[in-house]
């Protein structure tokens, strides 16, 4: 890999390291960031994702100063959010957040935004936020148990995996698909052509 940059994916999603190896791109190195990621009272949904995004960049940063192998390291984080209006909806850990999110997704819309921030070892950030539209349909209470019986929903922000079982629940998805499971891949493959990443054929000019 001798004159490409290197690259850390500062993420702990195996969902992101998929959508990026999907678009050719191999990580040089996962680093997950350690940051806390509760949402400060009454922000919005975007400026929630940005905050936490750039937060992950400049901890993942911070973190590859005492690694000789990947000082110079681009690094790449991101971070989801959905919202119903204002309302963050949390990432579920437990049983009764999830149902609590389903309940509150059920026959309406909602949005999903997901944040990404590129650094670079001279501690610039490039950002981009992407907002996708999600429509479920109504979800029966014996839809909501059979899927907090699956525990598809941890981990997950809203409670809920598009790319999993919950896929049958979407009745419309206005904007980028790959931007709800987490990593809004046209965005993402721009900032790091735009750092100089060298990008796959084909991968630019997609619509
Ligand atoms: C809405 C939605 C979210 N998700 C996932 C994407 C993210 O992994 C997670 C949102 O939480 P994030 O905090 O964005 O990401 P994470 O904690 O999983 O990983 P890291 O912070 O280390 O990068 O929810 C799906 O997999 N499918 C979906 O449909």
């Amino acid at each position: 890999m001798s004159g490409r940059p290197k690259l850390v994916l500062a993420s702990g999603s195996p969902r992101r390291l998929a959508l990026l190896n999907q678009a050719g791109i191999e990580p040089t190195a996962l680093r997950p960031a350690d940051v806390d990621e509760t949402p400060i009272k009454g922000e919005l949904p975007r400026a929630c994702a940005n905050r936490l995004a750039r937060a992950k960049a400049e901890a993942a940063l911070k973190a590859l100063q005492l690694d000789d192998d990947l000082r110079g390291a681009l690094v790449l984080t991101a971070d989801t959010v959905v919202a119903v209006g204002r309302r963050i909806l949390p990432k579920a850990e437990l049983v009764d957040e999830a149902a609590q999110c389903l309940r509150l997704l059920s026959g309406r819309n909602h949005r999903v935004y997901t944040a990404v921030c590129l650094a670079t070892p001279k501690q610039t950030f490039r950002q981009r936020l992407v907002e996708s539209r999600v429509r479920f349909r109504r979800l029966t209470e014996e839809d909501i148990k059979a899927y907090l019986d699956s525990g598809e929903w941890r981990g997950k922000a809203g409670g809920y995996a598009v790319q999993g079982i919950a896929g049958s629940f979407v009745v419309k998805i206005v904007g980028s698909y790959t931007n709800i499971v987490g990593l809004p891949l046209y965005d993402t493959v721009a900032l790091l052509s735009g750092e100089g990443f060298p990008i796959r054929d084909g991968w630019l000019n997609a619509g």
